[in-house]
């Protein structure tokens, strides 16, 4: 599994924003999806384009365009939803696909409610959306699944990380015989006694979509 930490002046601009507790829902909103079209430029970096040739006003170019089939967008719901704009902005004619995960905060077991992917996954190219890799386990459980579908190329997209949910990835995944990415704006200190990533952002569905019951 390889890691990238984007290193950019805009990109820490943008997540000095998103952690502050005084920036309220509709601005977090905004920089989410700023943040993620900047993610976004660097996890496309290998997607999979084909040869084509346009005719110009002025001559024949030779360029390229995506291939088919189309990669795939994948956020976790909920709060990925909060970064599919962003990444549709960079690649509208990519596929979306959703998972609909949550983490138990007692066990911090992660578990699936709602699935809505193409049944064969052969031959895609998947971007998983998730903003906080903080145990590790959701995106582990995701990665499983889209790969037990077929999926031979996945680059996750995340806003933050914590370096022990990267660790248990990275062991989680080791028998996926796949090439796997993690983007990230950032790699935290560590998670504190109850999951959370520190210094973090708190909950990143709360804060996009309102306190969850
Ligand atoms: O790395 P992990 O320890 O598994 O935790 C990360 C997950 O926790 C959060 O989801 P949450 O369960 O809060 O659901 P939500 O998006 O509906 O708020 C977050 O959006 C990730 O999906
Ligand atoms: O810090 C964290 C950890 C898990 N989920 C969040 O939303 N935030
Ligand atoms: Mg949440």
């Amino acid at each position: 599994m390889r890691l990238l930490v984007v290193d950019h002046p805009l990109v820490s601009h943008k997540l000095t924003a998103l952690r502050d507790e005084r920036t309220a829902s509709p601005e977090f909103r905004r920089l989410t999806e700023e943040l993620v079209t900047l993610l976004a430029y660097e996890a496309t970096r290998d997607v999979r384009v084909e040869t084509t040739t346009v005719q110009t006003p002025v001559a024949e170019a030779e360029g390229v365009s995506l291939s088919r089939p189309r990669p795939l967008v994948v956020p976790i719901l909920r709060a990925g939803l909060g970064m599919l704009e962003g990444m549709m902005r960079l690649m509208p004619t990519a596929e979306v696909g959703f998972l609909g995960m949550v983490r138990n905060e007692e066990t911090l077991e992660a578990s699936t409610y709602a699935e809505r992917l193409p049944y064969d996954l052969s031959g895609r190219q998947c971007y998983v959306l998730d903003p906080m890799l903080a145990t590790g386990g959701t995106l582990a459980s995701a990665l499983g699944f889209l790969t037990s579908r077929g999926a031979d190329h996945i680059t996750a997209v995340c806003l933050l990380a914590a370096p022990e949910g990267v660790k248990n990835l990275e062991e989680g995944v080791a028998g996926l015989d796949i090439p796997i990415t993690v983007v990230t704006a950032a790699l935290d200190e560590r998670l504190n006694e109850k999951g959370y990533i520190v210094p973090g952002l708190g909950d990143a569905g709360d804060r996009l979509y309102g306190l969850a019951q």
